[in-house]
């Protein structure tokens, strides 16, 4: 869609806007409470802000006094004197451009965008880590952090006197932090390294303390960039949790991460970056799903009219791939109960040694569900003459989740092994589950946990009580 300027949503540093909705399942918080700290409480408010770095340098003339002294250590190290190189002839990069938006108290705030796109950036300048090249950020209330590994903590300093560091740094007097000391010990699972140097610690044992410290001393504004992607899956379990119930004891939070589906649910609104400029702010669902479909027109399909530039080789092409329902229909939505086609087009330039089409799904969070060879008993083990195909994969009905899937085309030969193409995640779809009753989650309309959905045959054996017969009286 092309605004009367021709731009389409989001170009022009005009962010797309989507209409407010209650937060996600799971917050217990009212939605008259949000909206009531919407109106009175803003805790962090960004005006135009603007981070410009240089190419082939991270030097950054705006960047905090610790940040400018180590630029110019590590410069003078290199014995590139600033004057040799100076600024001039240097690429300018704008990390971040015109961004503005408000924060709530109370809300759970993600930041979303590809890699390079500023959401790093943005977190530092909130966190006070770097300064903004123009524009303001205004951070009302103490802030705890946890930005990327190596920033926080002190390196030499021990686990345990890292927690105090941090603790006083928040303003808290010795008792208080004595007070929650054995809460973030256990959150952590770190206590047999307590007096060892975090410079020691690995990366997730690092993230685990960061993410404990920072959300058990009761920042009122809690940062964080990227902890659930470190952690083990059971930790980030945990992670999300403590952010559950941080955003419903009204802190507020604002997280990068990768992770589309804890974003959804994690968060009230998500802001889109796009090389450095706010494309989208909205409600979570709405700003993911037009991330995760970014890209394509309609993402159900793709074609490669050109065979000479479509992906594959000298013997075979990929053409097209589609989703289509159970009717037949190129459709990018999905009912969680219907079996549906996955249709790829290929042609065979000259016969080769037999081939096997397959595609993979993958979910949002880049997990491979599985994969599926074309083992049509006519052409399995076949060489296939030259010419066009039409291939489809019939995927059942009541196997994936709710979410966002990608289809993975490939063309592989055995003997010997040789792929002629294979087109990373090329289509998507979304699966939806419409709580009919008749489907894998009967009449629950929560949260249901597992990558798969399958609808399972449940049998039940009733004994009343009373009618069960001593023991020792079964012959
Ligand atoms: N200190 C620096 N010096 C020079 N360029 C930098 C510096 N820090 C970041 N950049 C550049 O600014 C842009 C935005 O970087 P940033 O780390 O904020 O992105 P990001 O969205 O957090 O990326 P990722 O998802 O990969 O973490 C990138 O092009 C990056 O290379």
């Amino acid at each position: 869609m092309r605004d009367h300027h021709g731009h389409t949503p989001g170009e022009q540093g005009h962010p797309v806007s989507f209409p407010s909705v209650p937060g996600p399942k799971g917050f217990t918080q009212s939605d008259k409470n949000i909206c009531e700290n919407a109106v009175n409480d803003i805790a962090i408010e960004a005006a135009h802000l603007t981070k410009q770095y240089h190419i082939g340098t991270s030097a950054d003339s705006s960047g905090s006094l610790a940040e400018r002294i180590t630029q110019k250590a590590a410069s003078l190290l290199r014995g590139r004197a600033e004057s040799s190189g100076g600024a001039s002839g240097r690429q300018p990069l704008w990390a971040l451009k015109d961004v503005s938006f408000e924060i709530p108290r109370g809300h759970v705030f993600g930041i979303i965008g590809r890699n390079g796109s500023g959401k790093s950036t943005l977190l530092k300048i909130l966190s006070r880590v770097t300064e903004p090249t123009s524009g303001r950020a205004v951070v009302r209330g103490r802030v705890g952090t946890l930005l990327e590994v190596g920033t926080g903590f002190h390196p030499e300093l021990t686990g345990r006197d890292n927690i105090y560091l941090t603790g006083s740094i928040l303003g808290m007097k010795r008792r208080e932090i004595r007070k929650k000391f054995d809460e973030i010990v256990a959150f952590s699972g770190v206590e047999q390294f307590l007096d060892t140097p975090v410079k020691r610690y690995s990366s997730g044992m690092y993230v685990r303390l960061a993410f404990a410290v920072g959300a058990h001393l009761d920042p009122e504004i809690l940062l964080v960039d990227e902890a659930l992607a470190v952690g083990d899956l059971q930790f980030q379990k945990k992670c999300m949790q403590k952010m559950q119930d941080l955003g419903s004891k009204g802190q507020t939070i604002v997280l990068v991460s990768h992770d589309m589906q804890a974003m959804s649910r994690l968060c009230h609104r998500v802001l889109l970056l796009e090389k450095g400029r706010l494309v989208a702010d909205g409600p979570a669902h709405q700003v993911v799903s037009s991330y995760l479909h970014g890209g394509f027109d309609d993402w159900s399909f793709r074609e490669w009219p050109d065979l000479r530039t479509a992906p594959g080789d000298s013997t075979m092409r990929l053409c097209s791939i589609r989703v289509k329902n159970c009717d037949g229909e190129l459709t990018d939505t999905i009912d969680v109960r219907e079996s549906f086609a996955v249709e790829m087009e290929y042609e065979v330039l000259r016969p080769c040694s037999p081939v096997t089409p397959s595609v993979t799904i993958t979910n949002e969070q880049g997990v491979d569900l599985f994969e599926t060879f074309d083992l049509d008993p006519q052409w399995r083990g076949s060489v296939r003459p030259v010419g066009r195909f039409v291939g489809t994969a019939w995927i059942p009905g009541n196997l994936l989740t709710e979410g966002t899937f990608f289809v993975s085309p490939s063309a592989f030969c055995q003997e010997p092994f040789h792929v002629h193409f294979f087109e990373r995640q090329a289509a998507g779809f979304t699966v939806v589950d419409p709580l009919a009753g008749d489907s894998a989650r009967g009449d629950f309309s929560g949260q249901m946990r597992g990558l798969v959905r399958p609808l399972v045959e449940w049998t039940n054996r009733f004994e009343p009580k009373n009618s069960r017969k001593p023991v020792g009286s079964y012959r």
